[in-house]
């Protein structure tokens, strides 16, 4: 089939690259010219594993393309992808300028019937939104008949894990609406993932609606998961408990299950923060409180400052000629994705306070840099103290601890004779719960992990 992606993105790029790879005919569409360039000439803008080598043997088949032309790019695609992104507004609610301006695109350039995918998350009533739009552009072009329908298409992949992810989802949602023209884009869209799902037993079909809704609900109960483990996780710490026997104890539950119950510094990245946000506002427009995802959100910014409190109980609120070790910036593994990642806030705080840092991460140096410089704008002075080191062993030299923000595989069974002769003191502020603390301390470690308490 012919598709075409409409903002080339991390969910865009990966499900253009994967539907490529099924052997339809994708052209990606952005209005970056820069990311467009480097993906033309090889390169690829975000680290994702495995994108690099699809992108390259589907766009070698001729498969794949990337432009920034919106009228060929919108010609090409009898199935349209919005995947742009949904930033929140200052007010929490999610800004949906980039899906109406790609909305007004497609209308400016449509001809025939065309299915156009909402991809990106969006909230409930979007979907009305942007065929109001579409009927606008093409009665402003005396087309009123072109035919088109909305369907919903929520992306549910996990960066560092983005390809496998889209090909084997767990379940594909399609919101449709139930006229002939709804009808018509859903069998498209079976057609389109048929080859994940021979029998569609992986399909959800529902109103477009309910589907908005859907990807909101997953995101808030998985970002809930995290709060209430990282709640407990301090009470843990308090009381002598071991947070990490209290996950395996009550995952064994199947009724609980054991993922995303991992207590650290908090959750970030592109998707949860805002989109727990986003529903939060939802709900007061509609003169509702969402009084636990409320509470979802005030514990999450609170864990944010877990590792920072660690740090002053240590070493008292002025750093003043210390030097921090730090372990992993991106906002999780395998990703170099830097949005809310709370590696951002324990760098500002600790060079707030005077301190030194010297950090390491396998691929978001340059994207956490950039964040950084964003974050300290008013204060470039402070980002004179951080300094990157190549290798995560040659950031402890001389530290006064090492502090550990994003659990990169690498970072998982260190030296730890090596380790303990590299730092001034022998500390480690374990924001990921990476060792035992049995095994720290008889190697010599004060290890402050979250919600696992040395004993003794
Ligand atoms: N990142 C994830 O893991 C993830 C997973 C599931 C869903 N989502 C959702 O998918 C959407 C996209 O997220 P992302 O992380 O890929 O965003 P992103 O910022 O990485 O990519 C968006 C791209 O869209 C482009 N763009 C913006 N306006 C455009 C326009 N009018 N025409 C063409 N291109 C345009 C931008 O230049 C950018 O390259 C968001 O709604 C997000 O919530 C993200
Ligand atoms: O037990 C856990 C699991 C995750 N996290 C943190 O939660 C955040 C989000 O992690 P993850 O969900 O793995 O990454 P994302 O790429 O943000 O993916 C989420 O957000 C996407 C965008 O909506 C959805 O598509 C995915 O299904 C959803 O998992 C990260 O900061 C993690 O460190 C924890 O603290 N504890």
């Amino acid at each position: 089939m012919n598709v075409t992606i409409i903002g080339s993105g991390y969910v865009g790029l990966v499900t253009g690259t994967c539907l490529a790879d099924l052997g339809n005919h994708v052209v990606c569409l952005d209005l970056d010219q820069r990311k467009i360039d480097l993906l033309n000439s090889g390169g690829v803008p975000i680290y994702e594993p495995g994108l690099d080598a699809l992108i390259q043997s589907n766009a070698e088949a001729g498969r794949l393309s990337f432009t920034t032309d919106v009228a060929a790019a919108v010609t090409h695609g009898e199935i349209l992808f919005i995947a742009v992104g949904t930033p929140p507004d200052e007010d929490g609610s999610a800004d949906l300028k980039h899906v109406l301006a790609a909305a007004r695109s497609i209308g400016q350039h449509l001809r025939g019937f065309k299915v156009v995918v909402d991809k990106s998350t969006v909230p409930v009533g979007t979907g009305e939104k942007v065929a109001a739009v579409l009927r606008d552009a093409l009665a402003a072009r005396d087309l009123p008949d072109a035919g088109f329908s909305v369907v919903s298409n929520p992306e549910f992949l996990k960066e560092g894990a983005a390809v496998e992810d889209f090909m084997r989802p767990d379940r594909i949602v399609l919101g449709v609406d139930d006229d002939e023209a709804g009808q018509r884009a859903l069998a498209l869209m079976r057609r389109l993932y048929a080859p994940f799902n021979r029998n569609h037993e992986r399909t959800r079909v529902m109103d477009v609606r309910s589907a908005e809704f859907t990807k909101y609900a997953a995101n808030a109960m998985l970002a809930t998961r995290i709060s209430f483990m990282n709640d407990l996780a301090n009470l843990a710490d308090r009381v002598g408990v071991d947070i990490e026997l209290v996950r395996q104890g009550i995952g064994s539950d199947p009724r609980i299950g054991y993922s995303f119950l991992y207590a650290g510094t908090g959750y970030g990245g592109s998707c949860f923060p805002k989109d727990v946000q986003a529903l939060v506002h939802t709900a007061r427009e509609h003169g509702q409180r969402l009084r636990v995802l409320e509470a979802v959100e005030a514990v999450n910014e609170d864990q944010k400052q877990v590792l920072v409190r660690k740090v002053f109980d240590a070493f008292g609120p002025d750093l003043a000629g210390r030097r921090f070790a730090l372990w992993g910036l991106a906002f999780k593994p395998n990703t170099d994705d830097m949005r809310a990642a709370p590696s951002r806030v324990l760098v500002a705080a600790l060079l707030r306070a005077g301190a030194e840092i010297v950090a390491h991460d396998p691929v978001a140096r340059d994207e956490a840099l950039h964040a950084l410089r964003q974050d300290l704008a008013a204060e470039p002075a402070l980002l004179e103290r951080l300094r990157f080191a190549d290798k995560p062993m040659q950031a402890l030299e001389g530290a006064d601890a090492l502090v550990i923000v994003t659990e990169w595989k690498a970072y998982r069974s260190p030296n730890l004779a090596a380790m303990k002769a590299l730092l001034k003191q022998p500390l480690v502020v374990d924001g990921r719960n990476l060792y035992e603390p049995e095994a720290m301390q008889r190697a010599g470690f004060r290890y402050l992990a979250v919600g696992r308490p040395m004993r003794g």
